[in-house]
């Protein structure tokens, strides 16, 4: 049964995302998804984590019984080197040449939040830039083998091992993390959502 405080639906299965949300006192309960997260020939970067934010937070949308009013927020998380956008590594060869990339390079994370009302659809855009040291193979090898790379978007996580490799970080941390709280705390305020509940 729904706790009747429960403000909002997190359309994730990311526990990071539950974590940060947590953060800024939002009561939520979760909504498991499955999406196709398949970028679109010629799709920006920017455009891409817009649209399967969206996309995620409708799919929470269509899960709610009817007569469910509460709003659905979802997010998506990208790391953008050039032209390329890096998702989730497939395996370890992957997740090595991600970092291969990476290394001694500054790349952008763009994290989309779209919030999801029964009459409005919001979004909001985080963008930082970060910059990694180098990193030698046998560092990456080591990395994979602790199991951190496997989920995360670029094959690496700011909150844990991967910090070792951030020598700078302009934007937002927990956007690299996976829900930008500030651009959040702004679209739950539009929609009449207050955070900090105790
Ligand atoms: C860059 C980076 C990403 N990540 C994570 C955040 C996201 O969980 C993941 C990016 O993948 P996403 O596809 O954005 O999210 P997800 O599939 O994990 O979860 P959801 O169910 O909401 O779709 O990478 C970190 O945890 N730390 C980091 O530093």
């Amino acid at each position: 049964m729904l706790d009747p405080r429960t403000q909002i639906y997190l359309a994730s299965n990311s526990p990071r995302r539950a974590e940060l949300l947590t953060q800024i006192g939002v009561r939520f309960a979760r909504l498991s998804l499955e999406t196709d997260e398949r970028r679109l020939a010629d799709e920006s970067p920017e455009d891409y984590v817009l649209r399967i934010a969206v996309e995620k937070g409708r799919a929470g949308r269509d899960r709610l019984s009817r007569g469910d009013l509460l709003p659905v927020l979802a997010a998506d998380t990208a790391v953008v080197l050039g032209d390329s956008v890096l998702g989730k590594p497939r395996d370890s060869a992957d997740a090595r040449a991600m970092l291969a990339e990476l290394s001694g390079r500054t790349h952008r994370v763009l994290t989309a939040v779209a919030l999801m009302t029964p009459d409005q659809e919001r979004t909001a855009l985080s963008e930082s830039r970060v910059h990694f040291r180098e990193i030698d193979e046998e560092e990456a090898r080591r990395y994979w083998a602790t199991g951190e790379p496997a989920d995360k978007a670029g094959g690496y996580g700011i909150q844990g091992y991967g910090a070792l490799f951030v020598a700078n970080l302009e934007g937002s941390y927990s956007g690299v993390m996976g829900l930008p709280l500030f651009e959040t705390g702004r679209l739950l305020l539009e929609a009449g959502i207050a955070s900090m509940a105790r």
